[in-house]
């Protein structure tokens, strides 16, 4: 039986990035706004448009506070973020969801995002996602380096220097596969599965676009910052 301990220098960089993912967390207020009212499909619009907008900003001073990240090549720093920002969107979204609320308050969300003016195709992908991060139960600093992970994606489009950013991926994964051995030891699946997780998360980012444009409403408006990221106007 291996003996898996965290180094003096994992235990600093786990502080780095959980301290990083609680200061730029998203409050959140999105679910608590659904909660209260039903909305018009347009008003749903506007208040994804918001979030979204407000997340790829808070995933900028996340991820710059990733040990490395500043020092990568200054085109492959915007690859990575613009190859990352909807899976982020989409994890940060899961996580919302998955968050377990008074009686009744999980259903009465789910319901107003099933009527929000999402297509009906995509609630079924997006919602598997949702609720497969849900029985995971992960823990803050599980959910941080996930985050991370995610960001420093060797493979994204028009990445130079896959080696630089591999180099910086994977003190992540080895201290999340650390992590899962201690904090889950009755699940030595746990780790693999949080992975398999990634692959699941980048089938809605092939979906997000269409998801967006397919809202049931006329004439979609998106902020500048949005069309850069997401794949839309
Ligand atoms: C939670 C967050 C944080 C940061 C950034 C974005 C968001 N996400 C949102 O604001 C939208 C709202 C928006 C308003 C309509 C209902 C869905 N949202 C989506 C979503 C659905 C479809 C797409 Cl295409 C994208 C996202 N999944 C959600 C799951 C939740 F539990 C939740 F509370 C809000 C959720």
């Amino acid at each position: 039986k291996e003996k898996v301990e965290i180094t003096k220098e994992q235990q600093a960089l786990m502080k780095v990035i959980a301290d990083a993912y609680n200061r730029h967390q998203i409050p959140q207020d999105v679910a608590k706004k659904l909660l209260q009212d039903q909305y018009s499909a347009e008003e749903n619009f506007l208040l994804l448009t918001e979030m979204a907008t407000s997340q790829v900003q808070v995933l900028v001073e996340f991820t710059k506070n990733i040990p490395g990240f500043l020092s990568l090549n200054h085109e492959d720093q915007i690859a990575l973020l613009k190859g990352s920002a909807v899976e982020a969107m989409f994890l940060r979204s899961a996580q919302v969801f998955s968050k377990k609320m008074p009686n009744g308050h999980n259903e009465v969300l789910e319901d107003r995002i099933r009527r929000s003016g999402i297509s009906e195709e995509f609630m079924t992908p997006m919602f598997n996602f949702y609720k497969s991060i849900g029985v995971l139960h992960m823990v803050q600093e599980e959910q941080a380096l996930l985050t991370a992970i995610t960001i420093l994606t060797p493979d994204r489009p028009y990445v130079k220097d896959q080696q630089a950013v591999e180099r910086l991926q994977e003190p992540m994964l080895d201290l999340l596969r650390k992590l899962c051995v201690l904090q889950h030891p009755q699940k030595p699946q746990y780790f693999a599965c949080l992975l398999g997780r990634l692959t699941e998360l980048r089938t809605l980012n092939y979906y997000h676009a269409e998801m967006l444009t397919s809202w049931r409403m006329n004439d979609h408006k998106f902020t500048p910052l949005l069309c850069e990221i997401w794949d839309v106007e």
